[in-house]
């Protein structure tokens, strides 16, 4: 998927300030994206204009050379996979809460019910969860929330042996943020892994993941999109790591382009990434060495 801004301006509805402001930016289908800039600096709201949530103001957005508003919606989201800052806790079982990643997939029923639990154990791996499973007794069947349904009347009527059976399903767990930041990254994984998807678009999930653990998921999905050649976007605040392997930086500021090349290019330019590498060096640094 290739993804053009042409002189993009933006004002959320009801406010009058552009948020983003006359961006134009050109990626290339395969691409490797990293998306940095301080707090504020436009950095989601880029995703917003990518799937859609909202339309631009003026300028225009070219999805594969075409204006976005020319696609249907629908079709459009179908070939992308985002995974936001804040996500869904399903009220349902672990399986299932991957498995909502991507309710487009067809090939789910019934009678293809191993294939499909097999497929969601691949993306749990992928999304560094496999942990998470093994802790828990019933494994990826556990429901993460009260299952209220299950839970009729008839259930004492039905003998012992149901009754524990149903009270060995329905028990729940409670998670951390950080273990369903990893589940949220495994339904991510879920969809991207879809020949269908074209574009995988993470915002910023290391809040609850360590620099390691962030590393290494940036390299799961660097590896995914380069052997499918799936275009990858990546906003963060960490960024030493990643930019370092970003065919493209897009450094955000106050609604603004401001700059945007490859890591040593931009480096040379001693602006804005210049300034915030800097910042945060020391610490790169040590993150690198951890990872090398
Ligand atoms: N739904 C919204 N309605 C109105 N203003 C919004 C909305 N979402 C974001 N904004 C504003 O748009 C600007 C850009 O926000 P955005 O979330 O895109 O920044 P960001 O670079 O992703 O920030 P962060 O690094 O904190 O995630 C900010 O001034 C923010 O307050």
């Amino acid at each position: 998927m290739n993804i053009t801004f042409e002189n993009v301006t933006f004002s959320y509805p009801k406010k009058t300030e552009n948020v983003i402001r006359d961006v134009s930016f050109t990626i290339k289908q395969g691409q490797i994206v990293v998306i940095v800039g301080l707090t504020g600096s436009g950095k989601s709201t880029l995703f917003k204009l990518i799937n859609r949530l909202y339309d631009v103001n003026s300028g225009t957005i070219f999805v594969n050379r075409h204006p976005i508003t020319s696609y249907m919606t629908k079709s459009l989201r179908k070939v992308m996979a985002m995974h936001y800052q804040t996500y869904t806790h399903y009220p349902l079982s672990i399986y299932e809460n991957i498995l909502l990643g991507d309710a487009d997939d067809g090939s789910i029923d019934a009678e293809n019910e191993q294939a499909s639990r097999d497929s969601v154990m691949e993306a749990i791996e992928m999304g560094g969860a496999e942990e998470i499973i093994e802790k828990q007794p019933a494994g990826m069947d556990t429901a993460l929330k009260p299952n209220f349904r299950a839970r009729g009347h008839k259930t004492e009527a039905a003998g012992p042996e149901f009754k524990a059976k149903m009270d060995e399903i329905t028990k729940t767990s409670e998670l951390s943020a950080g273990q369903w930041q990893k589940l949220a990254l495994a339904r991510l994984f879920y969809r991207a892994k879809s020949k269908r998807v074209r574009l995988v678009a993470v915002d910023e999930p290391s809040a609850s993941l360590d620099p390691k653990m962030e590393y290494s998921l940036f390299e799961r999905l660097r590896s995914l999109s380069s052997i499918h050649g799936k275009t990858l976007i990546y906003v963060t605040h960490r960024f030493g790591y990643l930019t370092k392997r970003a065919d493209l930086i897009l450094v955000m500021r106050e609604g603004q382009l401001v700059e945007q090349g490859r890591h040593n290019d931009l480096l040379k330019l001693n602006g804005e990434y210049a300034n915030l590498y800097k910042l945060q060096a020391e610490a790169f640094m040590s993150d690198d060495d951890m990872m090398e």
